[in-house]
């Protein structure tokens, strides 16, 4: 049963798509930052991707893949399940979507559920690897996938290794392989890098301070006014809609979308001006946990960063004798695998760091999570082989993305080097990972 809480004269794709579908930060469909693929899960724009020039040939991809859709973690599961009783219990309004949240919606999110995928993060995976091997016919072929020529990598997280699944799936369906098994290799190391970084789990994971901005927004003007907006809404007292009501109301709409393509009545509690206040509150999550907000959050990346430059510079040095090893490789990972390297490698920097008392400056932010890590957001390193020396093209979900300070959309991998010098002959993971004995709390028993 599809809900639609717009004009019925909207178009069915319309009524389908929450008004504030755009604004769900890391958990947005994939959809909403490629919207041709709503009508065609399988379209590529191959205008978008043509090589750098006719006599450039593709000679090996690494794409740095997020999970697909999933479950909510066990701790929104519960806020969910609170809001919800709330609501059976207390909440009285004439409107239909009241009344079919309390009498028609049940809660059927379990807790042991807990970020584990969905059929559709499998299918989001399945469908982006059909893609890709549109995109890359001579790298993703059916010759390289029989040779063992594409490599896989995973998170050990159940979603990861099961996206990673699915995408092989894609990939043996898309060319009719039947007798090869799958494999791939878990390495945590690279894409839980954050889990092994103890000035990391020191300094920002287990310091409660170091989401302080995210503390004071859930404070500010703004998320009060959305705190009484929905309680009006609801004609319940303020003071029992608490900002982790205003979060579980979101992502109960979130969810919704993201698992069952439903416009469900949870999206009638949030409008898009309330949408915009959540937006900036987990984006203020992701600066500060995973983007700019602490150095350390992009340093602790700095083994991934030097293992996708390890295998570009060997896939170019082999260049020189005219055959690749290794033609791909497709990591997969969380939206934490992803933003410290993005925020790392200079993408997405705004002038003015994104602050609790400066959402309405931050409005146009680049810093925007909608517009990056939806599920199964994809950076991708092309490396062409090119008469004037080897080139560089990244992709952000299927579409160019420009390194920063630098015109030519597609670089010579020379280039590349030189921009990124200072990390590639720094950026030492022991080194900016070990506690300094200042800030180690327990460095004794380390
Ligand atoms: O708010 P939740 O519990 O969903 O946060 C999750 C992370 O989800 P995200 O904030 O990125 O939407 C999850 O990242 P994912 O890419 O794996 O979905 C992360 O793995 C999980 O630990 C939660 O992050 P947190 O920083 O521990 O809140």
């Amino acid at each position: 049963r599809v809900y639609s809480y717009l004009a019925g004269d909207a178009p069915v794709t319309a009524r389908r798509i929450p008004s504030i579908a755009a604004y769900f930060g890391t958990k947005g469909r994939y959809e909403e930052v490629n919207p041709h693929l709503i009508d065609n899960i399988l379209a590529v724009n191959k205008l978008l991707l043509k090589p750098p020039s006719a006599d450039c040939t593709a000679v090996h991809l690494t794409a740095i893949v997020r999970h697909g859709t999933r479950f909510p973690t066990k701790k929104n599961v519960k806020k969910m399940m609170e809001l919800h009783k709330l609501i059976k219990a207390e909440a009285s309004s004439p409107e239909r979507w009241l009344e079919d949240i309390k009498n028609k919606w049940a809660m059927w999110y379990t807790e042991d559920m807990d970020g584990q995928i969905v059929d559709k993060g499998r299918d989001d995976h399945k469908h982006l690897a059909v893609r890709l091997a549109n995109y890359f016919p001579s790298l993703l072929s059916e010759e390289n996938l029989r040779n063992n020529r594409v490599k896989f990598i995973t998170s050990s997280k159940h979603r990861c290794v099961e996206s990673v699944i699915a995408f092989q799936q894609g990939l043996f369906t898309h060319h009719g392989i039947k007798d090869v098994d799958f494999s791939h290799e878990v390495k945590d190391d690279l894409m839980r890098f954050f889990d092994h970084c103890r000035r990391f789990v020191e300094d920002v994971e287990n310091n409660r301070t170091a989401l302080m901005e995210v503390d004071l927004f859930k404070s500010s003007a703004e998320m009060k006014r959305v705190q009484e907006k929905i309680a009006d809404r609801l004609d319940v007292p303020y003071s029992r809609i608490t900002t982790d009501s205003v979060e579980a109301a979101f992502f109960l709409c979130a969810y919704e979308f993201a698992i069952k393509s439903e416009n469900s009545p949870w999206c009638e509690l949030i409008d898009e001006t309330d949408a915009l206040v959540l937006e900036y509150k987990n984006d203020l999550k992701q600066y500060w946990k995973r983007g700019y907000g602490h150095d350390i959050n992009r340093k602790s990346s700095c083994t991934l960063f030097h293992d996708i430059f390890r295998r570009l510079s060997e896939a170019v040095n082999e260049l020189r004798t005219g055959h690749v090893t290794e033609v791909a490789t497709v990591q997969v990972g969380h939206a934490e695998t992803l933003l410290p390297l993005l925020t790392l490698m200079g993408f997405f920097k705004d002038e003015t760091p994104l602050t609790s008392s400066n959402f309405p400056e931050q409005e146009r932010r680049t810093f925007r999570t909608s517009h990056t890590v939806p599920y199964a957001a994809n950076l991708v390193f092309v490396l062409y082989k090119c008469p004037e020396g080897p080139r560089l093209q990244l992709l952000l979900n299927e579409k160019p993305l420009a390194l920063p300070n630098i015109s030519d959309p597609v670089p010579l991998y020379d280039i590349v080097q030189e921009h990124y010098r200072d990390l590639l002959q720094g950026c030492n993971f022991q080194t900016e990972c070990e506690l300094k004995a200042s800030t180690c709390s327990k460095c004794s028993e380390l």
